[in-house]
């Protein structure tokens, strides 16, 4: 666990960054820091890492005041990733990535080998390694960001903005990645986004900043979204709130029936039973877009509107045909989603 406690920064000429911030960030999970540019998120970052110092307050990393740790070895046991990914342009991919296991003290081959490993784990192959950075796409270079930050294995990962120089296809893949490896590595990850919708993607608990450094909400993103503690953080979170929350549930829940037979539409599928098509008696077709339990509701409701008939095909992990949901019972659902956020968030009001 990461704890601020009363943790303010100014800077030497007079600018408050951060102001009376106390926040815990829950170990094996994710939060994520948002907020208007300049309100303090990569200074609050930096202060978990001794980049920046506090002026007052403490901050503690698994119990441990962090300024009464060796600054080169907090850093040691926290991995970093950047923006532009920081790589060294003269050095390999591989060299870049075994930096870390070298410095730790493992020798060359070891190093390597463990780079090699690392590579794998963020999905690029062997090849990548003996490529120089400026030999990879944007999307490349952050992935071998991310494999040299958890070279030395850190229980922490802080992020500041690492996947915002890429195109939004790319950046999708890379959130997929990260959210696929925290699953496995459990590690308590601090991640600074300008994007609402990255930080309720990946997010296990949001952190809303104000300009001046105020922290003004922290919450889960369900709580936040159907709780927003005041107009700027509703303003913050964008006019589609509604929606927001619907890409948090999944379709699991929302019955299914038989695709329809002998009407004006039917769904064509293929010998295995994989959804190909709508098509009419008059002989139109229709894309079809089948959704898995683990899609959210949100796509099942896109998919519902889109589609001529309002179902949404249902299809198991081989993307084989296991039945249609309605217009209607994808909108109840919806609204039942909003409604137990809501409750949820009162609850949690009250305990606390
Ligand atoms: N070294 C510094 N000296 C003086 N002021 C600084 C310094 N670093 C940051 N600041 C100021 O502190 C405030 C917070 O900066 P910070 O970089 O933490 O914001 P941010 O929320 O990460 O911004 P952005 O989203 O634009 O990256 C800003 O007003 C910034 O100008």
């Amino acid at each position: 666990m990461i704890q601020f406690d009363a943790v303010h920064k100014r800077f030497p000429n007079g600018t408050t960054a951060v102001h009376d911030l106390s926040l815990e960030m829950p170990e094996g999970g994710v939060t994520v820091l948002v907020g208007s540019s300049g309100c303090g998120k990569t200074t609050t970052l930096r202060m978990i890492n001794r980049m920046v110092e506090p002026t007052s307050g403490t901050i503690r990393v698994g119990g441990k005041d962090v300024t009464r740790q060796d600054a080169a070895e907090l850093r040691r046991s926290i991995g970093y990733v950047i923006q532009q990914a920081g790589l060294f342009p003269h050095r390999t991919v591989l060299d870049n990535v075994a930096t870390v296991p070298l410095l730790l003290g493992h020798g060359r081959r070891k190093a390597r080998a463990r780079a090699a490993e690392l590579l794998e784990t963020v999905g690029l192959t062997p090849d990548t390694g003996r490529r120089y950075p400026h030999q990879l796409s944007g999307g490349q270079q952050q992935r071998v960001g991310v494999a040299r930050a958890l070279a030395a294995d850190p229980p922490v990962l802080l992020m500041d903005e690492p996947f915002g120089a890429v195109d939004p296809v790319v950046r999708t893949q890379l959130q997929d990645e990260l959210l696929r490896l925290q699953k496995e590595l459990s590690k308590t990850i601090v991640f600074v986004t300008h994007d609402i919708d990255e930080a309720v993607r990946l997010g296990d608990q949001i952190a809303i900043f104000r300009t001046g450094g105020h922290l003004v909400q922290c919450a889960s993103p369900a709580e936040l979204l159907a709780r927003p503690a005041d107009d700027f953080v509703a303003d913050f979170l964008g006019a589609e709130r509604g929606l927001k929350l619907l890409s948090l549930r999944t379709l699991a829940d929302v019955p299914q029936g038989p695709a329809p037979e002998g009407g004006a539409w039917s769904l064509v599928r293929d010998e295995a039973g994989k959804p190909l098509h709508w098509r009419s008696t008059d002989g139109a077709e229709i894309p079809v877009r089948p959704l898995k339990d683990s899609d959210s509701l949100l796509a099942a409701l896109d998919e519902s509107i889109a589609s001529p008939t309002g179902l949404t095909a249902r299809v198991d992990a081989d993307g084989v045909l296991t039945g249609v949901s309605s217009r209607e019972d994808i909108h109840e659902h919806a609204g039942q989603a909003h409604t137990e956020a809501r409750a949820h968030s009162s609850e949690t009001e009250v305990a606390a």
